[in-house]
């Protein structure tokens, strides 16, 4: 007994699973109930798409649960017969070869409802569970008990189902509409008896969205009850996205039923119970599926982007990429027209290494101040030269014992002793080099010169600086957009610009993504593991830049664990970096997850060599765009990937007015052959004597995955695609090379 939300179809008569009814003996009653009950779902037009009456036959109606689910994709089936004791009762196990999940809750809540009308209830096996987007229900036999168990459920199906169609907007508003006590739910007490009861070993009940009472005041609870033992619940704050460990926060059972719950939210039976406990099950290794449904923000599974299809469905995942190959030309404009310069900040000179000025920055004085001698030796009068002078002052660099404003003034036939830099002193018009001089007297202890002959003629202002020579008042010495470096610091701090205005630079949140990835510290290596060689790939390949980076360190793919990774990074870092699962890999997630936080994939392919499935992604968060690429996992493709998009935008989002990369002309030193898409080869350069061009020399074997190939290449050859006419490039022959270091 099937429903889809169409319209209601009153003339069929819901379907039992029964041999008789199958046979035409007796009459179904329970499913025009159900059918009737059913309707009550105010927010679904439900229609009954569907209904059979299929013999207690194990394979005939699992056969019909998965027809039903699979291929007509119907919302809800109600099954009803076959849960009880009797022989040729096996609905639940059918239901539970085909459900891919477990709605335990929903079965406790029913049970434990049916419970206060009869003992007998204790008698049902029925099985809840889910099937891709279908939840499937059994229910008893009977007309009364069936009624009364659809009853429970009921509050809970347009959240339920909701949940299973994706319909995002409609969760939010069910979540607000639902009425707390929609539902006489059974309180603490009576779950915890009815867990005892059940006596299920190793199971792990979750209990989600349990509002607190009393002096616990508005918390939410997650309680796990764990059957074999029965003792843990643990309370955490806000609503539970974790299930804790089983053995944390243990309460005996009287703790456990002074907790009083005088309702619970039907949301309650939604939550999925885990029938193996997992003795890792920890915070972080919580099944992801479930920690990304328990997370309201990720309330459906994740979906493939065209098809709709949920990313588990491994085997309807798309067959082609639905991401079209950009073009290495679309990809950077793209990149570079969404990477906008971040907010200019004020700086002190000495941080503001490698940060892009936003302002110009004018001379507040000359520079000399005065003029000053340019070598050591004697301020004179040019007109005296050649001659010999009396030499009657010392003008040096000193501030403290300079004579140039002590009012001595050089007259005709003298001359004053003078260090490079010092002040000229009043009435000299040039220097004359020590070297061009001779000594013609001096004081008796020979500390002093008395007489000098001036051996050469000077002209006026020879060896003299003039006041403000090298910078004017008000000159620009830096314009905007210069990126700082030494010497803008240097001249900062001659012109005492000691504050400027710069761009923001930007930091950058680095992950790996990979469950067989294992730290590099690790010794021997599990059966699978590789060692994250493409973290500290890519966050030295940054620092090297001058970027800041943060270590997000590796996160396993597992949806849940990777979406709150690309969170907690776009929140902390201004651009993302991510390794890894962006390919066609069942475990390749990240652009599903991007487009489920709300990212928009700029580009999800680039016709490229390495690097094809190289995606880049934007973010608004606040008035800020976020930018994230998620780089593929092949450590070669990464760093390659991480020179040619990462570093341009990073430059622009720093205000670079030039943010792509130098691209030089090389020789090739053997031939190469050309690949369908263009190519970024790595190659060292390196100039012979003589000889303007450098030669591009191969690091050898140019796969992906052999990070070899990038030891000691300081360039990128930038091959063209293969053409009909064109599949090798000879030796000798010239094309660009990217630079991708220093040489
Ligand atoms: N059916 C297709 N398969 C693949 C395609 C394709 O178009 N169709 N593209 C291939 C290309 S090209 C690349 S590049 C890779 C990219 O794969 P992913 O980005 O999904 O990366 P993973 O599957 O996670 O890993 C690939 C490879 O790299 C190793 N890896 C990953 N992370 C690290 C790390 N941090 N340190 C070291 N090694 C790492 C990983 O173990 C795999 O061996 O997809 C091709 N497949
Ligand atoms: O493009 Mo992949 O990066 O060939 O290895
Ligand atoms: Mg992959």
């Amino acid at each position: 007994y099937a429903t889809n939300d169409i319209t209601t179809n009153n003339q069929t008569n819901p379907p039992t699973v029964s041999d008789r009814c199958s046979r035409g003996e007796s009459e179904d009653v329970s499913g025009p109930t159900l059918q009737k009950l059913i309707t009550e779902i105010k927010r679904f037009q439900v229609v009954i798409k569907v209904y059979k009456i299929v013999p207690d036959e194990k394979t005939e109606i699992k056969s019909t649960l998965k027809d039903w689910s699979d291929r007509l994709n119907l919302n809800l089936i109600l099954t009803t017969g076959g849960t009880g004791f009797a022989e040729r009762d096996v609905t639940p196990e059918a239901t539970r070869m085909v459900i891919e999940k477990e709605a335990n809750a929903m079965m406790v809540a029913i049970a434990v409802a049916s419970l206060k009308f009869s003992p007998n209830a204790m008698l049902s096996r029925a099985v809840c569970g889910i099937r891709g987007s279908t939840l499937i229900i059994n229910l008893p036999g009977s007309v009364k008990a069936s009624s009364e168990c659809l009853r429970v459920v009921l509050p809970s199906l347009p959240h339920a189902l909701s949940l299973l169609k994706g319909e995002v907007k409609r969760i939010s508003k069910d979540h607000m509409e639902l009425p707390q006590d929609a539902l006489k739910m059974p309180n603490t007490s009576i779950l915890y008896h009815y867990v005892h009861n059940l006596n299920v070993t190793n199971s792990i009940f979750c209990v989600y969205g349990w509002e607190a009472s009393g002096n616990t005041g508005n918390c939410s609870k997650v309680g796990c009850f764990l059957s074999s033992q029965l003792s843990s619940i643990t309370l955490e704050q806000h609503v539970p996205t974790h299930v804790v460990s089983s053995d944390s926060g243990l309460l005996s059972a009287d703790d456990l039923n002074t907790i009083s719950t005088p309702h619970i939210d039907p949301s309650i039976l939604l939550t999925r119970i885990s029938t193996t406990q997992d003795p890792n099950m920890t915070k972080t290794s919580m099944p992801l599926d479930v920690q990304s449904e328990r997370d309201s923000s990720t309330p459906t599974p994740l979906k493939h982007p065209t098809t709709g299809t949920p990313i588990y469905k491994v085997a309807r995942r798309h067959r082609t990429s639905p991401y079209p190959l950009a073009s290495m030309d679309e990809a950077f404009s793209s990149i570079l027209r969404n990477a906008v310069p971040l907010p200019i900040i004020s700086k002190h000179y000495s941080d503001a290494m490698d940060h892009v000025l936003a302002e110009d920055i004018r001379a507040k004085s000359p520079i000399p101040p005065f003029p000053a001698s340019i070598m050591d030796g004697y301020a004179v009068i040019a007109s005296d030269t050649p001659c010999d002078l009396n030499v009657v002052g010392s003008s040096v660099c000193d501030r403290d014992n300079c004579n140039h404003s002590s009012g001595v003034t050089v007259e005709k036939g003298q001359a004053f002793r003078i260090t490079t830099g010092a002040p000229l002193p009043v009435g000299a018009n040039a220097v004359v080099p020590v070297e061009d001089t001779l000594l013609l007297k001096e004081t008796d202890n020979g500390r002093e010169e008395l007489e000098v002959r001036i051996l050469k003629l000077v002209r006026a202002g020879e060896s003299v600086r003039p006041i403000g020579c090298d910078i004017k008042t008000g000159e620009v010495v830096i314009k905007s957009s210069t990126k700082i470096g030494p010497s803008e610091c240097g001249i900062l701090a001659s012109v005492g610009a000691t504050t400027v205005k710069v761009h923001q630079k930007p930091t950058v949140a680095v992950f790996s993504t990979g469950s067989e990835l294992a730290s590099p510290e690790t010794e021997s290596l599990g059966p699978g593991e590789i060692r994250d060689s493409n973290r500290i790939l890519l966050i030295t390949t940054l620092q090297s830049n001058n970027f800041k980076t943060l270590d997000f360190g590796i996160v396993p793919d597992k949806p849940g664990e990777l979406k709150a990774a690309l969170l907690s990074a776009c929140e902390k870092a201004d651009v993302v970096v991510t390794t890894g699962g962006v390919s066609m890999g069942e475990k390749d997630f990240l652009k599903e997850i991007l487009v489920n936080i709300g990212a928009k994939i700029e580009f999800g392919r680039v016709f490229m060599k390495p690097g094809k499935p190289s995606t880049f992604a934007t973010l608004q968060s606040g008035d800020r765009k976020k930018c994230i690429f998620a780089l593929p996992g092949n450590p070669v493709s990464a760093v390659v990937t991480c020179n040619l998009f990462v570093l341009p935008a990073l430059r622009k989002l720093s205000g670079f007015l030039e943010p792509r990369p130098t691209i030089l002309s090389a020789k090739l030193s053997s031939e190469v052959r050309l690949d369908a898409r263009p190519e970024y080869q790595r190659v060292q350069l390196r100039w012979e004597p003589q000889e303007p061009i450098p030669w591009a020399q191969s690091t050898g074997r140019q796969v992906s995955s052999r990070l070899l190939s990038m030891l000691t290449a300081n360039a990128l050859l930038m091959l063209p695609p293969r053409s009909d006419t064109c599949t090798s490039i000879k030796r000798g022959e010239i094309v660009d090379a990217m630079v991708i270091d220093r040489f």
